[in-house]
């Protein structure tokens, strides 16, 4: 090549990366802008029917999405599995691949374009990997007839060029397509609950079994009858009994909550009716119990089935009589509260067994209200996912979106911890997230960490009640999918156990002898833990419930990682 020719390439070569970064900077979608590249590529260069081949997520293989001077037919032949052809190696092993004259080139498979449709003297064909992250994402592929003055070098340098900006094209497309995707998912979660009936108790979901609880619980709440929440660990009993107390007549009067399994046994009697002076050491002045605290009201007794038979015959006299007697008192107080109990255990069994009394089983269970597990509620997930995440980046100051798959891999997941298990992962999914996408690997890493977590321990079959699951609106099947993520339905029992041994009916709380503490130190937490301090300031419970652990596990992983503290 003479001087002056050199001249002239180069000044072809500028021109194209110019035209291109004005075509990309007016195109609004990548077919516009890849289009037009590949067009520069044949008018200024000679580099003909040039081809974008991507993967197509259904098939696995390499498929042309984005072609210039090919026909609709040669586009639709163009199908490699990685590997196959030049097309395919060149995905493969992300090296670039020059084939001087493809008649002689046995791995050449004239699959896209006929033999016949191209000039009859030699042709050479030009393959590059467009890589994002040092990864393949796919090929861009000319045509170029040999015989022209251009050294080929030149042309692949250029073509180097022109796929590091295709690439920048797809990421610019795919960030765009994933913020589109979550502002209309936005915007139906908006609809829904705006069409919700739950919606306007702060209750997530458009799953036919959790509609039939939320109108089992709102055609209760305008009635004077005891109701029993039955449902696992996190399945949002106590967000039903306030929206039963919100919903009745009652509204104006006190919510009142006692978790019967999070007070100890020796403290719970005066915990729930008070006290008179002196009734025992320690007792220095009467005290009102929760049961007169919530007069006028609605008294939640979370975890029922965790009460002593001496307290149950206490609570029986309390639905009959609707009288209170403090501990050490013989006065008869006069309480109107309305009783909304709840259990994730089979209470029928508990009878069986004489650790609860039948006749207060029967009071009780007037009106049981089945609340469905995440895994039976089909849909859900995904909208509880961007509620939590819309959640998450408020409250960190975030604005990260999920990624593609990102949802796909959480609705496959079995969430034997239900909806506390999801909230929790999503908060810390965004607190990890160093993009602002939460990627699917990110998602399926912790997700792998919940499953190693979550152990088979119980039995499954022991539905809390004793009811048969299709009450739930017949849907609680089991997770769909044969999915390595998806555990057993024992599981859930482990962890619906591992509540109600801990003291806080919060699973991350096992104080179980057996099962494994539900979150792992994980030694890259620290920064996570450090920030959390220092944004509130050294408040340790406000740190952890920032970052979806109660304070043990906060203070646990402050003694673990060695972080210093004020
Ligand atoms: N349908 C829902 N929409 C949005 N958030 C929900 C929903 N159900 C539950 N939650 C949230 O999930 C978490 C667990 O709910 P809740 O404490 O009511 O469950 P629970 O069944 O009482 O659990 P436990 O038996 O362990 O006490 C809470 O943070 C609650 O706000």
């Amino acid at each position: 090549m003479s001087v002056s020719d050199t001249a002239i390439s180069l000044e072809s070569e500028l021109l194209v990366v110019q035209q291109a970064a004005r075509i990309i900077s007016r195109s609004d979608d990548p077919e516009g802008a890849i289009q037009g590249i590949l067009r520069l590529l044949s008018q200024l260069l000679g580099l003909n029917r040039g081809r974008v081949l991507l993967v197509d997520p259904r098939t696995g293989a390499l498929g042309i999405r984005y072609a210039y001077g090919l026909t609709a037919d040669e586009r639709a032949r163009g199908r490699y599995a990685v590997g196959e052809g030049i097309t395919g190696r060149v995905f493969q092993t992300g090296q670039v691949e020059l084939v001087q004259d493809i008649d002689s080139e046995p791995d050449y498979l004239t699959r896209a374009v006929s033999r016949g449709v191209l000039p009859q003297e030699p042709v050479a064909f030009i393959a590059l990997p467009i890589q994002q992250h040092e990864q393949s994402i796919g090929v861009l592929a000319v045509h170029r007839l040999r015989q022209r003055e251009r050294p080929f070098q030149r042309d692949v340098a250029l073509l180097q060029v022109i796929a590091t900006l295709i690439a920048q094209v797809l990421r610019v497309n795919d960030l765009v397509a994933e913020r589109t995707a979550q502002l209309l998912s936005e915007n139906r979660l908006l609809k829904n609950r705006m069409e919700s009936r739950g919606a306007s108790y702060g209750i997530i979901g458009q799953s036919p079994a959790l509609h039939q609880a939320i109108n089992q619980t709102l055609q209760v709440a305008a009635t004077k009858t005891t109701v029993l929440l039955l449902g696992e660990s996190g399945t949002g009993k106590e967000r039903f009994a306030r929206m039963q107390h919100v919903a009745s007549k009652r509204a104006d009067g006190p919510f009142v909550s006692v978790n019967c399994a999070a007070i100890p046994a020796n403290l719970l009697e005066s915990e729930l009716f008070g006290h008179e002076k002196g009734a025992f050491t320690g007792a220095q002045g009467v005290k009102k119990g929760r049961m007169e605290l919530a007069d006028g009201g609605t008294l939640f007794l979370d975890e029922i089935g965790d009460l002593d038979l001496e307290l149950q015959a206490k609570l029986l006299r309390v639905l009959e009589y609707k009288v209170v007697q403090r501990v050490g008192g013989t006065r008869d107080i006069p309480v109107d509260v309305r009783i909304v109990a709840a259990t994730h255990q089979n209470l029928q069994e508990a009878v069986n067994d004489g650790r609860f009394r039948l006749d207060l089983f029967y009071r009780l269970n007037v009106f049981p209200i089945r609340l469905p597990p995440l895994r039976a509620r089909t849909g859900d997930v995904p909208i509880l996912a961007r509620h939590f995440l819309h959640a998450a980046n408020q409250e960190y100051g975030r604005n990260q979106v999920f990624g593609t798959g990102a949802l796909e891999l959480l609705e496959r997941f079995g969430w034997p911890g239900n909806i506390r298990q999801l909230e929790n992962l999503v908060k810390r999914a965004v607190l990890m997230s160093t993009e602002s996408v939460i990627r699917r690997e990110l998602i399926q890493e912790i997700l792998a960490e919940e499953e190693g977590i979550c152990q088979p321990g119980v039995a499954a079959g022991t539905e809390p009640g004793g009811l048969p699951i299709a009450a739930a609106g017949g849907e609680a099947a089991p997770p769909a999918g044969p999915s390595a993520l998806a555990p057993a339905p024992a599981q859930a029992t482990a962890m619906g156990l591992a509540a109600a041994g801990g003291v806080s009916g919060n699973p991350f709380d096992s104080s179980e002898p057996g099962l494994r503490p539900y979150a792992r130190v994980r030694h890259d937490e620290r920064a996570h833990i450090e920030q959390a301090l220092q944004r509130h300031h050294g408040n340790k419970t406000r740190a952890a419930l920032s970052l979806g652990l109660t304070p043990r596990q906060l203070r646990y992983r402050i003694v673990k990682l060695g972080i210093t503290t004020d």
